[in-house]
């Protein structure tokens, strides 16, 4: 009898799985070490398809270039070219026709950089691929890979398809996958079981390089099912959602569109009244309306979001949806798992005890244990541990007593796993079972494994809300044994006839081995008599236990979680452990990688039933991390719910289809992408390819980094503003006295022109120094906040302005002029007023390249972050000078944009515009990085 009721099979991997023993492979790709046949291959061809990456849903650009030429600004700005044709003004019609064209083209071309991940991807796959089909070597088409094809892998080249390597090694360039650019070793001979998929020393994948060494591998997955493919259906399911932040934008865009529809309103009448011409007016009054339109924000706020994930899928971590980047980064608490993501899930038993025995397994980890009981041999005590060949055990073991090898071999036996045969024959299956199986193993009981599945005869698989899991074994002459093992609370309390002193002494045992962070488990046992009926009901089945004794496994903690964890408390963020372990367990594991080091508070899953909705919120507001133990996948949800109600930001870790709605709840739900199940990975917002917890933090660091460059284009974006508009002021309060200081075509060269590119250049920005050594931004603090906007405004605003306002009149005063000169054409004075226009311009471009350097940082110096670093900023500003050498000395220029050449007075005027914008602001932050530093109380 191979079934029980609730979940009968025995676990057989079904479809082909990478990592089981070669033979298997072969078999259940039907494919045989020479390769297929042609034949064979076609008709595979047309059953998986061809092996490239596919985008579903067809183009998306025709929707989303027709949507560019009809969100609000753009009919506002096609309002204004109405407006300008109407009033006789041709040449501005056009002129704003060009901009809603060149913006509608530019927002486009970003968005669509958000959208082609795949294609990207698909990059990586090579056109050809060198097979053996008919027992011979061919060239066939990447596109023509199908699963079974023997690949012929050679230095220099692509690997075309998801393959395990059949002899041969290889040295290969993982970056496509992992973005790690350190080449790694892969073999035929090396075999890895558990562990990341992409971490497995015998398997190669589709759109990595093969950087040295020649292999043969046979095909197991091709297209979307291989691993770049996964990415890349990932990828493509980010969804393209308002976020917060462009909701915000939006609206201050708006604010600002409005404002500047007023203010062209109102300049019609002060302009007439000043003795302007109705068309010069009109002219004027509209191209107010047009610079203060910010048309590009939005779009480059996109593409700021659509870089970021591509930054965060390069460090591992997947996004499914844009607008989470910025959610990210405020994040004020991380629950996380414990095994596999705080904890390698690398199992190793290393202590068997039994009520009368106890045995150490590797002396290499002792876990700090009581000496050994009467007539129980401990391995660290015998004196004269032998260590002959075959002798089990590590070589000062001595030999185990019998109840030792019967809690091993009952352990063993429970288990679903396959262990490993050779080099061929990988093992497969669950790490906590494999260590059980490679305990049996050093003890030397070969034979468990090889005898635990023809004497089967039913299985209750691993159910983690019961937290058990048995077999039932044929154990002759008629008679079976029910083999349980499970978290020892869910295993006890089904023995039967253990006395009060006896589960002292096992709960004694059971912290000891706990509080040295080892993960324990209970094995009983059930015995049936000759002709008793075996057990099918899984409640009857497991009750009246004998308890045979506990194993205690080690889990190491990954490496680089405990910086990681350093690194989210200096960033304000706490860590809690949500986790089905044992709490002594789980804490000593916390402990070890650094959570509560401020406090550290272990509540089960009963105490946490216990707790009232005011408990819990009054638990998680305290001062302490907290080590969740035993919770069950409600608890997780519960935990989600209470931490968002209290205003936190919230990252929550799971893997099992349970934990499903705790994802979906939590601000950032995020699943493993190699350990978990589909479900999770659905239900998340963030994907893990590694698994590793210390990747959510760098995620986290990215999101800041995002979200502080958005900040820094709305600030150089709207520092321009004040020069802009002082100059129209001071003409319409002049009363005649002062020409305009500035033309409408040159405002727009500066918006459209040469502030594009520094504006994109900054949400490049890498991460400003001390990112992660302040506090999660609020959820209630919006992007443009009043700092940004003085600092934009008020600060920079009225330095630029009163710089370029100098420039204009400085020229103007050397040429001789006096207020109220006529400046018109033909008068004497109208090259020099040209060419004082076009000094205030120039002055404003000089004014946004020291705006765009003192914008890299918000708080650090600029020293700190390096004045080189952001490449593209520096050809940002190459572009800047180039247009605006175009502008000053091209002839064709000038009749467009009314500008004038400058002569080296002009230009030595501003020449230091850069530098005293830049400069002041240096100082600010200089002046408020000093308060910050100086405590509180001193004045
Ligand atoms: N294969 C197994 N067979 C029997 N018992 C198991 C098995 N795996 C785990 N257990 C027991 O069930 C408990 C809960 O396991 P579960 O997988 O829910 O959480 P975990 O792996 O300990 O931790 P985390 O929730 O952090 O991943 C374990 O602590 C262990 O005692």
């Amino acid at each position: 009898m191979d079934a029980a009721s609730g979940s009968p099979a025995v676990a057989k991997p079904t479809a082909a799985d990478p990592r089981e023993p070669l033979n298997d492979l072969f078999r259940d790709l039907d494919s045989r070490p020479d390769g297929l046949s042609e034949r064979e291959a076609a008709r595979r061809l047309v059953v998986h398809g061809p092996n490239t990456l596919v985008r579903h849903g067809g183009p998306r650009w025709p929707r989303e270039l027709a949507r560019q030429f009809t969100h609000p600004l753009a009919l506002l700005l096609a309002l204004a070219a109405v407006l300008a044709a109407v009033t006789g003004l041709p040449g501005l019609t056009v002129a704003i026709f060009a901009v809603i064209v060149l913006n509608a083209v530019f927002a486009f071309v970003q968005e669509m950089q958000a959208e082609r991940a795949v294609e990207a991807l698909a990059a990586f796959l090579p056109e050809h691929a060198r097979v053996v089909r008919d027992g011979g070597a061919r060239v066939v088409a990447g596109a023509d890979l199908v699963p079974g094809d023997l690949l012929l892998l050679d230095e220099g080249e692509r690997v075309c398809a998801d393959a395990r390597l059949v002899d041969g090694g290889l040295e290969v360039d993982l970056s496509a996958l992992t973005g790690e650019s350190v080449p790694v070793y892969r073999s035929a001979e090396l075999l890895d079981t558990s562990g990341p998929l992409v971490s497995s020393r015998d398997l190669v994948f589709s759109g990595t390089m093969i950087t040295g060494g020649e292999a043969r591998a046979v095909v197991t997955a091709t297209g979307m099912r291989t691993e770049l493919g996964r990415i890349a259906a990932l990828s493509q399911r980010v969804r393209r959602d308002e976020s917060p932040l462009e909701r915000q934008v939006k609206r201050v865009a708006w604010l600002i569109a409005v404002v500047g529809v007023g203010v062209a309103a109102a300049f019609l009448p002060v302009g007439l009244a000043a003795g302007l011409s109705v068309g010069a007016a009109a002219s004027f009054a509209i191209g107010l309306l047009v610079a203060n339109v910010p048309e590009g924000l939005l779009p480059t706020i996109t593409l700021a979001l659509a870089v970021g994930v591509r930054d965060l899928a390069r460090h591992g971590a997947v996004m499914k949806r844009l607008s989470a980047v910025e959610t990210l980064g405020s994040t004020t608490v991380i629950c996380t798992d414990k095994t596999g993501t705080l904890t390698e899930n690398r199992m190793r038993v290393t202590r068997l005890w039994t009520p009368g025995a106890a045995y150490q397994l590797d002396p290499g980890e002792p876990p700090h244990v009581d000496g050994p009981r009467a007539g129980a041999p401990d391995a660290r005590d015998a004196p004269d541990a032998s260590g002959t060949p075959g002798t089990p055990g590590t070589p000062d073991a001595p030999v185990p007593p019998d109840a030792i090898v019967e809690l091993v071999r009952a352990a063993a036996s429970c288990t679903t796993a396959t262990p490993s045969k050779g080099p061929d024959d990988p093992a497969v299956g669950d790490p906590t079972e494999l260590a059980l199986l490679e305990a049996a193993d050093e003890l030397g009981q070969h034979s468990v494994a090889a005898g635990r599945d023809p004497a089967r005869l039913a299985v209750f698989h691993f159910d983690p809300r019961l937290r058990l899991m048995s077999t039932v074994q044929d154990a002759g002459g008629g008679r079976w044994r029910l083999l349980v093992k499970g978290a020892p609370e869910a295993v006890l309390e089904r023995c039967a006839g253990l006395t009060a002193g006896t589960r002292a002494a096992i709960g004694r045992e059971i912290d000891t081995l706990a509080g040295a962070g080892l993960r324990v488990l209970a094995v009983a046992r059930r015995d049936g008599g000759p002709g008793e009926p075996a057990p099918s009901d899984r409640m009857g089945a497991e009750q009246g236990l004998v308890l045979v004794g506990l194993v205690a496994m080690l889990d190491p903690p990954r490496s680089q979680v405990a910086a990681s964890i350093a690194t989210a408390h200096a960033a304000g963020i706490r860590v809690h452990v949500v986790t089905g372990d044992n709490g002594l367990t789980a804490a000593s594991i916390a402990r070890r990688v650094g959570v509560g080091r401020s406090g550290l508070r272990v509540v089960t899953g009963e105490e946490l039933d216990a707790l009232s909705e005011a408990e819990l919120d009054a638990l998680l507001t305290g001062p302490e991390e907290i080590v969740f133990a035993r919770s069950s996948p409600e608890d997780k949800l519960r935990i989600a719910d209470a931490l968002r109600s209290l205003g936190e930001v919230v990252a929550m870790t799971g893997d099992g289809v349970n934990d499903a709605p705790a994802l979906r709840r939590a601000d950032i739900g995020v699943a493993m992408g190699r350990s978990g199940t589909e479900v999770a990975r659905e239900a998340a917002t963030m994907v893990l390819t590694d698994d590793d917890f210390a990747t959510i933090v760098t995620a986290v660091e990215d999101g800041r980094r995002v979200y502080d460059n958005v900040r820094k284009f709305i600030l150089y974006i709207f520092a321009h503003l004040l020069p802009e508009l002082v100059p129209f002021l001071i003409f319409a309060l002049g009363g005649g006295l002062v020409p305009l200081p500035l033309t409408v075509m040159q405002i727009l060269a500066v918006d459209l022109g040469t502030d594009t590119v520094p504006a994109l250049a900054l949400s490049r920005e890498p991460a400003e120094p001390g990112l992660m050594d302040r506090p999660p931004r609020k959820r209630s603090q919006g992007v443009i906040d009043r700092a940004l906007l003085f600092r934009a405004w008020v600060f920079l605003g009225s330095i630029s302005a009163s710089l370029v306002l100098a420039g204009f009149f400085l020229t103007l005063l050397r040429a001789g002029w006096h207020p109220g000169d006529p400046v018109g054409s033909g008068t004497a004075l109208h090259e020099s007023y040209r060419q004082a226009t076009t000094t205030a311009w120039l002055g404003i471009v000089f004014c946004q390249i020291g705006v765009a350097f003192a914008a890299r940082t918000d708080h650090a110096s600029l020293r700190s972050v390096g004045v080189f670093t952001n490449r593209l900023l520096l050809v940002g500003v190459g572009v800047a000078l180039g247009f605006a050498a175009l502008l000053v000395y091209l002839p064709a220029a000038h009749s467009v944009f009314g500008t004038a050449a400058l002569g080296p007075a002009e230009l030595a005027t501003v020449a230091p515009f850069p530098v005293i914008v830049w400069g002041a602001d240096e100082i600010r932050r200089a002046v408020r990085r000093r308060r910050a530093r100086r405590p509180r109380g001193v004045s």
